[in-house]
């Protein structure tokens, strides 16, 4: 009997010794997710595409047979790897192009134009320009710089700056900020659909639970911190001495409910699953990209999980052989709810994510503004 457990520890501790500390973090990390995940079969190895056609339209007029058409091909993915590809999501090509167009334009400018816009008095209000550099999503790597540079455009406008005051001159960046606002009531009511069918898939004793705290889709004269963020990822040549730890975004979990993501042709955002492994989240033409946020997961007891992701400066070699970088361009609606909205889990927490029910109730602007503190404390 002695024996035999001898030499069950002996083997085992051989075996640990033989495998790698990467493999064995790898391995325990496996062991985990088959314990956690009881609802997805497959290890997300990808971020999953999710078809809207069925739901294309006004809010207000997609049935329950169309929701029930999707429901499950959205939910899966967002408990999954909590990451996936809308097509066929109804938004205007035009208007998403219009961005795009106003934002190069704006981030071509010299950066004397540029700091005119620089944010006043953040936390409270977090609209205008932030230099590369001056923000740092991945509070762990305090010493690391993140390159993109940002034009955030917030909804509910508060007792600050008048509107006019704070967007780019119309003389200068004829288009900037109508092109924005264009956007925002296509993006509104994607996230709305958006909001129902997650809380369909859930089972949420209200299917309206997630629209009724976010009044704010559609209504800016709901305080909330909703917002629209343009960044661009600036060619970083080939000789330049970057500064140790550069990214283009460093890891982070988004703060709010729900992000839906346009970027451009040129890559370089990764996913992290429940692995740890980094997972490309390669362009797909006109796709929105949708995860969802930190609120979202303490909602939903970690249903629905904040997955990290970073955006790594790609590399590829040039004629010379050199290594170069190619700019990015990208746009984010971070949804997040009405700002007084107090934020708890609603569902069990799902096993793996116990941290949850340690968390004390969130009150979404003060849970917005501190990361926003910690984000900038570097640059503002
Ligand atoms: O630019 C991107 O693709 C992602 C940026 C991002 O994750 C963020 O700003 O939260
Ligand atoms: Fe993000």
């Amino acid at each position: 009997m002695t024996i035999c457990t001898l030499t069950e520890q002996n083997t085992t501790s051989l075996y640990v010794q033989l495998i790698s500390v990467a493999e064995l973090f790898t391995y325990l990390r496996r062991i985990k997710y088959f314990r956690v995940s009881k609802m997805s079969q497959e290890i997300p190895h990808w971020i999953p595409v999710v078809d809207l056609s069925p739901i294309r339209g006004e809010y207000g007029d997609i049935t329950k047979e169309a929701y029930a058409k999707v429901v499950t091909q959205l939910g899966d993915a967002m408990s999954g790897i909590g990451f996936c590809y809308l097509v066929n999501h109804g938004i205007e090509t035009a208007k998403v192009d219009h961005v795009y167009d106003v934002s190069r334009k704006f981030f071509a400018k010299p950066i004397q134009y540029k700091r005119k816009y620089l944010k006043v008095n953040p936390p409270e209000n977090f609209h205008g320009y932030t230099e590369p550099g001056a923000e740092l999503l991945n509070e762990a790597e305090k010493n690391s710089t993140e390159l993109r540079e940002v034009w955030d455009m917030w909804g509910w406008w508060g007792p600050n700056k008048s509107w006019e005051e704070a967007c780019p001159d119309p003389v200068e960046s004829p288009g900037f900020t109508e092109a924005f606002e264009a956007l925002r009531p296509e993006m509104d009511n994607v996230s709305k659909k958006l909001f129902k069918l997650l809380a369909l898939y859930l089972q949420l004793d209200d299917e309206d639970f997630f629209i009724k705290r976010h009044r704010n889709l559609g209504d800016l004269s709901i305080p909330c911190q909703t917002q629209m963020r343009s960044m661009f990822y600036d060619v970083v040549s080939p000789d330049a001495k970057l500064p140790p730890g550069a990214i283009r975004c460093g890891e982070h979990s988004d703060w709010g409910s729900i992000t839906l993501l346009f970027q451009d042709s040129v890559g370089g955002l990764e996913v992290q699953n429940v692995l740890g492994e980094w997972v490309q989240a390669t362009p797909i033409p006109d796709s929105i990209i949708l995860n969802s946020g930190q609120l979202m997961e303490l909602w939903t007891g970690g249903r629905l999980h904040a997955a990290l992701h970073r955006v790594k400066i790609p590399e590829s070699a040039d004629s010379s052989g050199k290594l170069f970088q190619q700019p990015r361009q990208s746009f984010i609606y971070f949804v997040n709810p009405d700002g007084p909205e107090r934020v708890s889990p609603v569902l069990p927490i799902r096993e793996g994510k116990e941290e949850l029910a340690t968390k004390p109730t969130l009150v979404a602007f003060d849970h917005y503004k501190a990361r926003i503190v910690e984000a900038t404390m570097l640059g503002y």
